[in-house]
């Protein structure tokens, strides 16, 4: 019988579904996708085959209160009765916050459910929309193993000075420390950049996933050693709009002189700020480079001079860069920020041929004299929580 692997990417206000079906043991091969959109304003179900092509449509445009739980029941019906001959042995779950206890994925249970709950207030934007899922899938379908796949997971090979914070050390063995994120997406660029180009997927590699959420890694013989996510997936570089690294002093600024809440401090820095902020006109990429106004150049520059700056903190994390990769939304479809980051690093050997990033096609976007291979590398967060849920699974058999 094929197998049914269910991958849930669930966030604020959509929640993104893969349908895998797999032989048992070859790779799990996507049968459909889609996802619920809109949710709290126009309600919109769209699915997909492997190729684009819409299999279903659904719109609720006078029901903005459906609510997260009804909505997943109908994705649910939809999937059930579009199983491909296959049936459904298991769901994976993108889960943002795994704390410091999980460097892998893990079979959910109540007690586990408990913990992730814990972690909430360190994930306020992604935690309990990750969650919700979770809790409605069990009540359709009670007995469906359920795996989470945690976005900390991968960095946590980091060495204990990239994750210590100076404070005192009995606030970091509560756990205030880097944890690091987009992990998943990480994992899978490295074993993509391992299978185009094996001897540099095992040397100092600098990943840089820029979507609405933003962050780079560094991974060094196949493994993260440093990420500019910390805590939370607030720090590191400026994002959609979030604002990235902080002086805390502005924090304290914000709650003593300007007497903010905490509530309004966050969501001023998760909601409120980065290319939005910046730009006080849009926090989509695409909306900043065709516009002619001068705030939204200056929040694409700070954006990538940010990048470039992290870059070489990464490399001197590494001892060296020997590639480069750009990923995810922005990284996978903006030449110009990919061509400001790599002039603004040409004191790194870095070499753009120019042609290759205007390419929407190319995968290797460096000139021959480049001291650092520069790739494009689409990531697939879901392919990885499908091939980590289907060992779960597996080990659940032996
Ligand atoms: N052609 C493009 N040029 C520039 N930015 C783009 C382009 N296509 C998508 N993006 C950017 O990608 C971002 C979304 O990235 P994505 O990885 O899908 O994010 P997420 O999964 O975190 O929602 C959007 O903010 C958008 O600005
Ligand atoms: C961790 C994180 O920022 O995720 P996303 O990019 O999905 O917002
Ligand atoms: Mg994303």
């Amino acid at each position: 019988m094929r197998e049914g692997i269910l991958v849930i990417n669930a966030g604020s206000s959509s929640i993104k579904f893969s349908l895998y079906v797999s032989n048992g043991d070859d790779s799990p091969l996507l049968s459909s996708k889609g996802q619920v959109e809109g949710i709290n304003v126009a309600p919109h179900f769209i699915a997909k085959s492997p190729d684009g092509a819409v299999l279903a449509e659904d719109r609720w445009p006078d029901e903005p209160g459906l609510s997260h739980e009804a909505l997943f029941k109908h994705m649910i019906g939809w999937i059930e009765s579009h199983l491909d001959g296959a049936e459904l042995k298991v769901a994976g779950h993108r889960v943002v916050h795994g704390g410091s206890q999980y460097s892998h994925p893990m079979l959910i249970n109540d007690d586990l459910m408990v913990e992730l709950e814990q972690l909430v207030p360190l994930a306020p934007l992604h935690q309990p929309h990750n969650l919700a899922p979770i809790r409605a899938l069990a009540k359709v379908h009670p007995g469906l193993p359920q795996v989470a796949c945690f976005d900390t997971a991968f960095h946590r090979s980091n060495p204990w000075v990239s994750q210590t914070f100076a404070l005192p050390r009995a606030l970091t063995g509560e756990g205030v420390k880097r944890y690091g994120f987009h992990g998943l997406s990480y994992e899978y660029i490295s074993r993509r950049l391992a299978k185009l180009a094996p001897a540099q997927a095992r040397g100092r590699v600098a990943v840089a996933h820029l979507g609405s959420g933003a962050s780079m890694c560094a991974i060094k013989g196949g493994k993260s050693v440093a990420s500019t996510m910390g805590f939370t997936a607030l720090d590191g570089l400026p994002m959609g709009t979030r604002t990235g690294t902080l002086d805390a002093g502005v924090v304290l600024y914000l709650l003593q002189q300007k007497g903010m809440t905490a509530k309004e401090i966050e969501t001023l820095l998760y909601k409120q700020s980065g290319l939005l902020g910046v730009s006080g006109l849009n926090n989509d990429m695409r909306v900043l480079l065709e516009s002619s106004e001068p705030h939204a150049a200056e929040a694409v520059e700070l954006f990538t001079y940010r990048i470039a700056r992290e870059l070489g903190s990464l490399a001197a994390a590494m001892g060296g860069l020997d590639a480069l990769v750009f990923t995810a939304g922005i990284g996978e479809h903006s030449p110009p920020v990919r061509a400001r980051v790599c002039h603004l690093s040409e004191w790194l050997g870095i070499r753009l041929d120019e042609a290759a990033n205007a390419d929407g096609d190319a995968e290797l976007i460096s000139a021959l004299d480049s001291k650092v291979a520069v790739w494009v590398i689409p990531t697939d967060e879901e392919m990885m929580i499908a091939e980590h849920t289907r060992e779960v699974l597996w080990s659940l058999r032996d």
